[in-house]
């Protein structure tokens, strides 16, 4: 899967995952919805969940980069096919432990894992000090995930993580 971040720019650049990963060349960044390629949008008010059989929907996986505080379900304007990411938990310092709150990285690093992709997944972590530590803390629910056939038998599974909180 080829990388690409819609980039709001509207959050600390110091802490932005995503502009880290394109500094050592892991994703691209756009800076309108125009310039941003058509592909599975990362989007976590989506209807359907992202699943393995996605792979067959684009090569592309698009996050969009801005912070928490604008990321209303109107901030994702992007074309493309939108997929919510399944119960998953954040490794980063500032929301560690909380449920689908995800950094853009931790996003895209979900996504390739539940898309067949894991080393590329461990490749664009770790470049961060947490990101060992994602992969460790979700490693049950994203192998299942990535077991799926479809986003019915994720929703199934996400079923199983949301009754035990
Ligand atoms: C809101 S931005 C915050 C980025 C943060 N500033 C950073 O530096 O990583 C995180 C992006 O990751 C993706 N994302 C995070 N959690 C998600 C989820 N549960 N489902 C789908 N996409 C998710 C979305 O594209 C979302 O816009």
């Amino acid at each position: 899967m080829n990388l690409h971040v819609r980039y709001e720019g509207d959050d600390d650049p110091d802490k932005c995952t995503a502009r880290k990963l394109a500094r050592f060349d892991l994703a691209e960044l756009h800076r309108s919805d125009r310039a941003t390629p058509y592909g599975v949008v990362l989007n976590p008010h989506a209807e359907q969940a992202l699943s393995p059989a996605d792979r067959e929907v684009s090569d592309r996986l698009v996050a969009l980069d801005c912070s928490w505080e604008t990321a209303g379900e109107a901030m994702f304007s992007i074309d493309g096919e939108h997929r919510a990411l399944p119960f998953l938990v954040a490794a980063n310092p500032i929301n560690y432990g909380k449920p689908f709150q995800l950094t853009t990285v931790e996003a895209l690093a979900a996504g390739l894992t539940i898309l067949g992709e894991r080393d590329r997944a461990e490749q664009i972590l770790a470049k961060f000090t947490w990101g060992e530590t994602f992969l460790e803390m979700n490693a049950e629910p994203l192998r299942r995930y990535a077991d799926c056939e479809d986003s019915s038998e994720v929703v199934e599974i996400q079923q199983e993580y949301l009754d035990r909180e």
